[in-house]
């Protein structure tokens, strides 16, 4: 059998999953790279054209079995989603679409549903850890979540694993956060991960997900980008971020000076859920993670010592490995054990 499969934005992350893809070898299952686009151009087959979406959905539907993977970070893409899911399958590690207006998500949720076609993303969240298919078991085999507790940001794990330890360390938070965007830990504007947003986008995916009817708009986040440097073109912001570093320091002290080291944690509870910067006492485990590691705690009704995940939470090729698990996950529902 041959699945298809069309990649739109084969940027650091598209690129690596296009690679992997390329290694697959498998006797019932062959996997074709069919199509291609970025904001500007398209592959379709052997024709380059100027970028259009809509003729790029048609041509996925005329080459079946297809599976778009978006691995744009696009808030316009996003927007084509209950269209492809008519007639083709969706994987994806962009967070927008389930993140943003409840409305979408539930027509996602509801085009894939209805057309029989699958829509994964578990990329969205920790990267290819299994944090959204663990959640989706957990809450269709009956169990109840009380709360889910973690650090989800691998740029945010790096930035403090690195800048706050006990012992103390050399380097600055500027130069930290250099370092995650080289990696390829970062958004494309590393704000986007210093805002809080990535980390609320990810508390709101695992939220609705659980069944909680999270929005951006209502949850508490905290922005840790310096006020001066929000509007800045983003050039300008990292060079600039060293004049904040002795800020930063100063907070790193205090949190030292009380055995504790500082960390970005996002909660989802039906209580109240929050994405903050937090001190945690050098014991707790969240405070010996290592490089860029997310670390996700399910507190559940099964599980009331919660059921914990942790691994590499960002970075190419592991979170291109968790859009091909989900896009295999898709193969084997149609060519049964490979
Ligand atoms: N880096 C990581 O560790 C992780 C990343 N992710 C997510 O993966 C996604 C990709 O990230 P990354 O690869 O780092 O981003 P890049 O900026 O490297 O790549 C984005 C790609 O999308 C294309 N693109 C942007 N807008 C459009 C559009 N409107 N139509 C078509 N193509 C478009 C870009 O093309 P062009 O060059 O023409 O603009 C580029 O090819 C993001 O959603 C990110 O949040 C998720 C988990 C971890
Ligand atoms: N920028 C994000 C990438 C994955 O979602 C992060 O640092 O976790
Ligand atoms: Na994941």
């Amino acid at each position: 059998m041959s699945l298809n499969i069309a990649v739109i934005g084969p940027g650091l992350v598209g690129s690596a999953f296009i690679n992997q893809v390329k290694q697959f070898q498998n006797k019932k299952l062959t996997l074709s790279v069919i199509a291609t686009m970025n904001s500007k151009k398209m592959t379709l087959g052997s024709s380059v054209v100027d970028s259009n979406i809509d003729k790029f959905i048609e041509y996925c539907n005329a080459n079946q079995p297809c599976v778009i993977v978006d691995s744009t970070s696009s808030e316009s893409v996003v927007t084509h989603y209950p269209k492809i899911l008519q007639k083709l399958h969706l994987v994806t590690p962009n967070k927008k679409g389930f993140s943003g207006s409840i409305d979408l998500f539930n027509q996602i949720k509801s085009a894939s549903l209805e057309n029989n076609t699958f829509c994964y993303h578990e990329a969205t969240v920790g990267a290819g850890l299994p944090i959204i298919s663990t959640l989706n078991d957990l809450v269709q085999t009956g169990d109840e979540i009380t709360k889910i507790e973690g650090i989800f940001s691998g740029t945010l794990s790096f930035i403090f694993n690195r800048f706050s330890q006990i012992g103390g360390s050399n380097v600055s938070f500027s130069q930290t956060v250099k370092e995650a965007k080289e990696l390829g830990y970062t958004e494309p504007d590393p704000r986007d991960d210093l805002n809080g947003l990535d980390v609320a986008r990810k508390v709101v995916i695992l939220g609705r997900v659980s069944g909680l009817p999270l929005s951006l708009d209502t949850l508490q986040i905290e922005n840790i980008v310096p006020k001066e440097l929000r509007e800045a073109d983003a050039s300008t912001f990292m060079e600039q971020l060293s004049n904040y570093d002795d800020y930063f320091s100063k907070l790193n002290k205090e949190a030292l000076e009380s055995k504790s080291v500082l960390r970005y944690v996002g909660c989802v509870d039906p209580n109240g859920s929050s994405v903050a910067l937090k001190k945690f006492d050098a014991s707790h485990p969240f405070a010996s993670l290592k490089g860029s590691d997310n670390i996700i705690a399910f507190y559940t009704k099964r599980f009331p010592n919660p059921l914990i995940v942790q691994g590499a939470g960002a970075g190419a090729e592991v979170t291109a490995f968790g859009m091909f698990s989900d896009v295999l996950k898709i193969a084997k529902s149609m060519v049964g054990p490979i």
